[in-house]
C-alpha cells in the first residue's frame, strides 16, 4: 500500500479525509474474514472445485444483475459450464437473494450508497480477484480462458492505474457527512454480504454434497426446488435501468481513462 501511495503524482495525493481512503479503512478487517472464508481459503490453496467454482458464478451473477447491466462475461461463463439452458439450471442460495434484494432497495431509497458496493466488488475483482482467476484456470485446468471471462477486464490494460482512477473518482464524489458515513456503513454491509454468501455457497455444497457434485460435473440440470434455497433469476427492467444510470455516474468515467 505504501508502495503505491509513493507512485502518486501530486494531483492524486490521498489525504485522510479521502473516501477511498475511510472505505479501505473501516472494511480492512472485514476484508481479512472476507480472505479467510472456507472458500476463499480454497480458492488460495489451489483447492478449489469446479462445483464450488460453478456455484460461486451463479452467486456472482445475481449480484452483478443487481449492480450494473452490463452481464456478459459471467452469461459466457454460466454457459460454458451449465450449457444453453443455464437460465433454468443456475441455482442461487438465500444470502445471494438478501444482497441483490439490498441492492435493489438501495438503489431505490440511497442510490449513493451503491458506491460502496460499486467498490467493494470491483476493486476487489481488480485486486485479488486477478489472482483468483490465475489460481481457478490452474486448479479446474481451464483451456482458453472458457469459464474465466468473469475474471477477465480486456478494457483495463493496468489494474493498478485503473484502481487509481478509481479512488479519485469516488473522491470527486460529493456527499454530505451524514451520507459519506453511510457509505462507509454500507461498504461494510457489502462485505459481509460477500462472507454470507461464500459461507451458504459452503453449507450448500456441503449439504448437498453427493447429489449437487454428481449432477454438477455431469453437467445435468441441477433442480432448483431440490435444494429449497433457490430462485430462478428475475430482472425488473426499470430498476435495473435506474440501477444501471448510477452506477453509470459511478463508474463509467473511470472505465473511458482505462480505455
Ligand atoms: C482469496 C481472497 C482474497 C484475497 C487473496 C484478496 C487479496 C487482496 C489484495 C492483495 C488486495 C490489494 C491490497 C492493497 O492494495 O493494499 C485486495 C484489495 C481489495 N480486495 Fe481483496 N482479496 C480477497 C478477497 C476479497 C473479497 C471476497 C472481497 C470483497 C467481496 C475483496 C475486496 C477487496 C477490495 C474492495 C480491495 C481494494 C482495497 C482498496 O485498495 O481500497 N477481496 N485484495
Amino acid at each position: 500500500m505504501e508502495t503505491e501511495k509513493k507512485t502518486h503524482t501530486a494531483a492524486e495525493q490521498m489525504t485522510d479525509r479521502d473516501l477511498s481512503e475511510q472505505i479501505k479503512k473501516v472494511t480492512k478487517e472485514s476484508h481479512v474474514r472476507a480472505e479467510n472464508t472456507e472458500l476463499m481459503l480454497s480458492f488460495q490453496r489451489g483447492k478449489v472445485t469446479l462445483p464450488q467454482y460453478k456455484l460461486l458464478l451463479c452467486s456472482l451473477y445475481e449480484i452483478y444483475q443487481a449492480l450494473e447491466e452490463e452481464l456478459k462475461s459471467i452469461e459466457k461463463d454460466l454457459e460454458y459450464f451449465y450449457g444453453q439452458d443455464w437460465r433454468e439450471k443456475i441455482v442461487i442460495p438465500a444470502a445471494t437473494k438478501r444482497y441483490s434484494h439490498r441492492l435493489r432497495q438501495i438503489g431505490k431509497e440511497n442510490p449513493e450508497f451503491l458506491l460502496a458496493h460499486a467498490y467493494t466488488r470491483y476493486l476487489g475483482d481488480l485486486s485479488g480477484g486477478q489472482v483468483l482467476g490465475r489460481i481457478a484456470q490452474k486448479s479446474m485446468d481451464l483451456k482458453n480462458g472458457d469459464g474465466l471471462s468473469f475474471f477477465a477486464f480486456p478494457g483495463v490494460s493496468s489494474p493498478n492505474l485503473f484502481k487509481q482512477l478509481y479512488r479519485s473518482r469516488m473522491n470527486s464524489v460529493e456527499l454530505t457527512e451524514e451520507e459519506r458515513n453511510g457509505v462507509l456503513e454500507e461498504a461494510v454491509r457489502a462485505f459481509e454480504f460477500n462472507i454470507q454468501v461464500f459461507e451458504d455457497l459452503q453449507k450448500m455444497l456441503t449439504v448437498s454434497d453427493n447429489n449437487l457434485q454428481s449432477s454438477m460435473t455431469q453437467s445435468k440440470p441441477v433442480k432448483a426446488s431440490t435444494l429449497h434455497m433457490s430462485e430462478n433469476i428475475y430482472t425488473s427492467s426499470l430498476l435495473r435501468m435506474v440501477l444501471g444510470l448510477f452506477v453509470a455516474l459511478a463508474t463509467v468515467s473511470v472505465g473511458m481513462y482505462a480505455l
